[in-house]
């Protein structure tokens, strides 16, 4: 039986800044259809590793490959095939939500993209702010538009970096689907987040960071519930 290839395989990831050892030895494989949550506490090395997979932050050690390129020799191959919510900016704040858009799908060279930008902007609740500039938008509506700008181009690889920080029931739901819209589409996706129980109801497979190690992949069943709770402390303390 041959195995199914991992549309992102990281294999050692070291990041170093100066001093500080953001990322230690990520190994971490994630696969078309599947939406992999990387769940840590603060500090433990989630956005460090997501702005390795983004293109964004070189490693300083390892082999990290997204959709077959090398992040290192092949950053704007891997830019192209991945969507990337940041875990913070990223949002131009004289802009409008609408111009968001139109820059992306520029970027994108799309065509026909205004139909599947309205439905996004009305899924996330946006609709009636898409022209107003995002400096007067809340800190969930920016996360809001943050991950819709992501899937707008429906990537191959999904990084969605602390999509449910302060955002709202709605706005939750509405990054769950499109989590399972892109995987419905055979898109890889991939989640950071602190939250337990949303990283469980939004993905398929869950790997626990700490201190900048990958410590444990787990089905996400494995972290439902109070015996996935416990399960979660024992790999933290
Ligand atoms: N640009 C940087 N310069 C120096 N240290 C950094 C930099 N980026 C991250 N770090 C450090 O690397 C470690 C991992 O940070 P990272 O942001 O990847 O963790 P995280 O798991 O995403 O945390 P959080 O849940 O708080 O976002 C932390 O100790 C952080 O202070």
């Amino acid at each position: 039986m041959t195995e199914t290839p991992a549309v992102v395989d990281v294999r050692s990831l070291h990041v170093r800044f100066g001093e500080v050892e953001a990322v230690s030895g990520v190994d971490l494989r994630a696969y078309a259809g599947q939406a992999t949550a990387l769940l840590g506490r603060n500090g433990a090395g989630k956005s460090t590793t997501m702005r390795v997979l983004a293109g964004v932050v070189p490693p300083t050690a390892g082999q990290v490959l997204v959709a077959g390129h090398d992040v290192r020799t092949e950053t704007l191959r891997v830019k192209q095939a991945v969507g990337y919510c940041p875990d913070v900016g990223g949002l131009v704040p004289r802009a409008t939500a609408w111009e968001h858009l139109q820059l992306a799908a520029r970027l994108r060279r799309m065509d026909h993209w205004e139909d599947r930008a309205r439905d996004l902007l009305e899924r996330f609740e946006l609709g009636d702010v898409a022209h107003r500039v995002t400096a007067g938008f809340s800190h969930g509506m920016g996360r809001r538009l943050s991950v819709l700008l992501a899937a707008l181009h429906e990537p191959e690889v999904l990084l969605l970096d602390e999509p449910f920080d302060g955002v709202d029931p709605i706005g939750v739901e509405a990054t769950f689907d499109v989590i399972s819209d892109a995987r419905a589409r055979g898109a890889c996706v991939l989640v950071s987040t602190h939250l337990r129980e949303l990283a469980v109801q939004s993905c398929t497979t869950v790997s626990v960071l700490r201190g900048g190690s990958a410590v444990a992949t787990v089905s996400a069943g494995e972290m439902a519930g109070e015996e996935g709770a416990r399960a979660y402390r024992g790999l933290l303390d």
